[in-house]
């Protein structure tokens, strides 16, 4: 095996197959009868955030019980028996988006391992930037790894602390980490959970009677009828136990500086993260987008669902109509987050209709909250056409993304985002639209934080647009993501 040459591709790293996805969404609750109940609910809340697979992790006082599926959670949490499958007082889950690790069961979380001392159940939102670092780190030094996963690291790293105690093993292994997680974990019979030192992936905390209840949304939340009581500093770890609750922090305390794409895109609208209602800032993002690239138009448009506050917005500082021109299918989900081209032209065709009644003979505005690759523009540009618009306008409630992410959301490669390798005007021509704009950056730091960009310290996550990256990206610059790094010799990789 010395010869790497003879190795056959399908056996090493392949970023076409095994391609950086989208987010994840994460759940926990420490505390309640029929926790993994109120998991399945709160996975479900959480589903916009990952659509591939979905688990379940619960301790029954003595031991731990896991069911893991490919697939959505109401396709596999629902069954009446979850509390006799999947008993106990604390439970984690995860909607799984896959950022490092394709989409197959050895990489669907909760990742589980028996580490001296107990075991740990672990579901992350994020995606670690020095995971391939650490991983090669680890594999030379004879550690296991039964997944491809990034988080999987996090198992290896407690496992091999000096610490004796295995909280203190599991928040040693999170100083090691870099990039972007927000972190669940069941320890033993108590709950750890931890948000990255920058803040970049939301974590928040409620409590439903005395039970705690953690979620990467607000929505989830709700959805269990939990109240909010805060959000998981950048840097903190909580711990939960019989005793109650205690807060660790890992990283020194500063001030979050959360993604970009989650008010954007990602987040559920009737979301509020960091004090900020995700509907508010997207619906403010289409009044600024109004205010710097207006259209003389008859009807604005929303690409839906994420398009929709923005549109309104638009409408609202414009005083243009705004109508549904596009009925989007209720049986196709997200199609960014697809793992494969062929799956996101599949489902962005299936996804959308034009609705002629409103479209027919007027010139029309689209609004979409993002451009990324342009396989949703392009198609409904000629949507619009073919139902009988005269002029069709495009505008996006965010600025032009021209950077990859590696912090848990798809951006594929440099090579894949339109607005990376072309002018304004040559993507109007290729996305066959008669105009097209964008947001500024300062006009979406005015709709999210209501404050310019703080160029020291900027107040979000903002790569996409700027190509500033708030952390080290140790995996990137080695060059790990290339294809002869040897991640699996197994074909489901
Ligand atoms: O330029 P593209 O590569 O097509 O990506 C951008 C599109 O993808 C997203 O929609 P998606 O269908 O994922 O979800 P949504 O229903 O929440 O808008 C986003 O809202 C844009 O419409
Ligand atoms: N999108 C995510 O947050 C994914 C989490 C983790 N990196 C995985 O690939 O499973
Ligand atoms: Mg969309």
């Amino acid at each position: 095996m010395s010869d790497h040459s003879a190795i056959p591709a399908t056996l090493t790293y392949d970023p076409e197959s095994d391609r950086p996805q989208e987010e994840c969404g994460v759940f926990a609750v420490y505390g309640a009868d029929d926790a993994s109940i109120l998991t399945a609910l709160g996975l479900h809340a959480l589903q916009h955030r990952g659509q591939e697979a979905c688990g379940i992790a619960t301790h029954d006082g003595s031991r731990f019980h896991i069911e893991r599926y490919l697939g959505l959670v109401g396709e596999n949490f629902t069954s009446p028996d979850m509390p006799q499958r999947l008993p106990g007082r604390v439970a984690i889950g995860h909607a799984r988006y896959s950022t490092q690790g394709a989409s197959v069961l050895r990489n669907v979380q909760p990742l589980f391992a028996d580490v001296r001392g107990g075991g740990i159940a672990l579901a992350h939102n994020g995606n670690l930037t020095n995971a391939r670092v650490l991983r090669e780190e680890l594999v030379n030094h004879g550690q296991i790894f039964q997944s491809t996963s990034d988080s999987e690291v996090v198992l290896h790293l407690a496992a091999l602390s000096k610490k004796s105690k295995l909280t203190n093993r599991v928040l040693s292994a999170l100083k090691q980490v870099q990039g972007a997680f927000a972190f669940v974990a069941v320890v033993n019979d108590r709950l750890i959970v931890a948000r990255d030192p920058f803040g970049i992936r939301p974590l928040v905390m409620g409590r439903l009677g005395d039970a705690y209840v953690f979620a990467s949304e607000t929505c989830a939340l709700d959805m269990v009828g939990a109240k909010f009581e805060r959000e998981i500093e950048p840097g903190e770890a909580v711990v939960v136990n019989e005793d109650g609750l205690r807060s660790e922090r890992f990283s020194p305390a500063r001030p979050a500086q959360i993604c970009a794409f989650e008010y954007i895109y990602f987040a559920r609208p009737d979301s509020v993260i960091e004090g900020r209602s995700v509907y508010e800032a997207r619906k403010e993002m289409g009044r600024q987008l109004a205010l710097e690239t207006p259209a003389d138009v008859d009807v604005i448009i929303p690409v839906p669902d994420s398009g929709v506050p923005a549109a309104i917005g638009f409408s609202e500082a414009s005083g243009i109509p705004f109508e549904l021109g596009i009925i989007r299918s209720h049986f196709v989900g997200r199609t960014f987050i697809q793992p494969t081209q062929d799956r996101r032209d599949l489902s962005v065709r299936r996804k959308h209709a034009a609705n002629a009644a409103v479209v027919k003979g007027k010139r029309v505005l689209l609004i979409d909250d993002s451009i990324v690759r342009g396989t949703t523009s392009l198609k409904i540009v000629r949507m619009m056409r073919e139902a009988g618009a005269v002029e069709v306008h495009f505008r996006s409630a965010c600025p032009p993304i021209k950077h990859p992410d590696f912090y848990g959301i798809d951006m594929a490669g440099r090579d894949e985002l339109i607005a990376a390798n072309m002018s304004v005007e040559d993507m109007a021509t290729k996305l066959e639209a008669d105009s097209l704009g964008f947001l500024t950056v300062n006009g979406l730091y005015q709709a999210v934080i209501g404050a310019p960009r703080n160029d020291k310290l900027p107040q979000l996550a903002d790569h996409y647009f700027t190509g500033e990256y708030p952390t080290l990206l140790a995996d990137h610059d080695r060059d790990l993501s290339a294809k002869e790094f040897q991640l699996s010799f197994l074909v489901d990789a």
